[in-house]
């Protein structure tokens, strides 16, 4: 078993010390991101509440919790998990008694606002808020709030159970002992932690948009097919998956709102300008593995 697998599967008691103040977990958005930071924080002991729009959605995003575990643990475990996880669709109950909230809803700045500022009348004062944006600034999120020194980001990769890495990003306002609180509540998720500012993309996306786009780019200028540039990132650069197999991944749909949304605050910069190809291919509802089509057709 994978080094990162054993980490995931070590049994931990939601007594423990290691928590800090943080037991209760509230995740906003079960989709993709959601549900791999809830099976987390389930798994590593914390009381969670998952929370979406709709039942069906959060029914399916249990199931996925479930088929993940399933990949590396036994029943005893999975059980003990899926009994620290709760689905609401009230997000205003759900953070009634929540020590921190991650906001993993669509990446769109008016709908992540008009979320937290609505949690911000009902959570406890205590409470941390948290969002997991790929490429909104978190200070423009806070300010929906008035707990602007409780703000902060947690920026999670996919697939959360697998990716090492968490950036946790601060934002002037951000009091010493939130940003200490999200640090080590990163250590007590197992993952590794790095400080980052809220400058765009934070670290890894920062570096990481414009290398898809530029792929992208060139398979529009006819320059290689999407399988020779991904063939050629995997075995040339060691890269695990190449740009467009990890487009396909990330979701074409969210790569799109990063980049439009860049392009809109930065229309000068070279480096982020929208894509015609990944605009069509949104436009036709073709998202990646989570609609079965994106530049590759999955398999059944
Ligand atoms: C244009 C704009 C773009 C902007 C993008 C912005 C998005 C963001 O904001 C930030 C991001 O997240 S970027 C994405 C970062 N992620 C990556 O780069 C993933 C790259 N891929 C990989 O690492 C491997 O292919 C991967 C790990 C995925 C799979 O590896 P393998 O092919 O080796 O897979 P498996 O052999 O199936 O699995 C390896 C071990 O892991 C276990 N496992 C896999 N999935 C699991 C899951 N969901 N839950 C629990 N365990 C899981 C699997 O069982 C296996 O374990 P062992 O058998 O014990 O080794
Ligand atoms: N896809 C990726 O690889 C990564 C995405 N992110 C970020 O995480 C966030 C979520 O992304 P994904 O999980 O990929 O998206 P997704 O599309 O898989 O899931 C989003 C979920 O949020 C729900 N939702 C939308 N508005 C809501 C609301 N007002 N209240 C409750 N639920 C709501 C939707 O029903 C959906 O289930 C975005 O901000 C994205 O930029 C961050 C790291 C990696």
């Amino acid at each position: 078993m994978a080094q990162a697998t054993r980490v995931f599967c070590r049994n931990f008691s939601s007594s423990s010390s290691r928590f800090g103040n943080i037991k209760h977990v509230t995740v906003i958005g079960a989709g993709l991101m959601g549900a791999g930071i809830a099976q987390v924080a389930a798994s590593t002991g914390h009381q969670v509440v998952i929370v979406d729009q709709t039942d069906d959605i959060l029914s399916k995003s249990k199931a996925t919790i479930e088929k993940s575990l399933q990949r590396v643990a036994g029943e005893t475990f999975i059980a003990e998990v899926m009994g620290r996880l709760t689905i609401k669709t009230d997000a205003a109950a759900a953070v009634k008694n929540t020590d921190l909230v991650i906001e993993a809803i669509v990446e769109n700045l008016e709908v992540k606002k008009k979320l937290f500022s609505s949690l911000d009348k009902a959570a406890p004062k205590h409470t941390i808020f948290t969002s997991n944006t790929s490429s909104i600034p978190i200070k423009d999120i806070a300010v929906a709030t008035q707990r602007q020194d409780r703000f902060g980001g947690l920026h999670f990769f996919n697939p959360v159970p697998i990716m090492k890495l968490l950036e946790v990003i601060r934002i002037p306002a951000t009091s010493d002992e939130t940003f200490d609180k999200l640090l080590g509540f990163g250590k007590a998720m197992d993952k590794s932690t790095v400080n980052c500012k809220d400058t765009p993309g934070f670290i890894v996306n920062r570096l990481l948009v414009p290398y898809m786009m530029e792929a992208i780019r060139m398979v529009e200028r006819g320059e290689a097919s999407p399988q020779d540039v991904d063939t050629a990132m995997k075995l040339g650069a060691g890269y695990p998956m190449g740009p467009f197999e990890l487009t396909d991944y990330v979701g074409l749909d969210t790569c799109k709102f990063i980049i439009d949304g860049w392009h809109k605050k930065y229309p000068d910069n070279p480096l982020f300008m929208p894509s015609p190809l990944l605009d069509k291919l949104v436009s036709e509802g073709k998202l990646g593995n989570k609609t079965g089509e994106g530049f590759y057709k999955q398999k059944k």
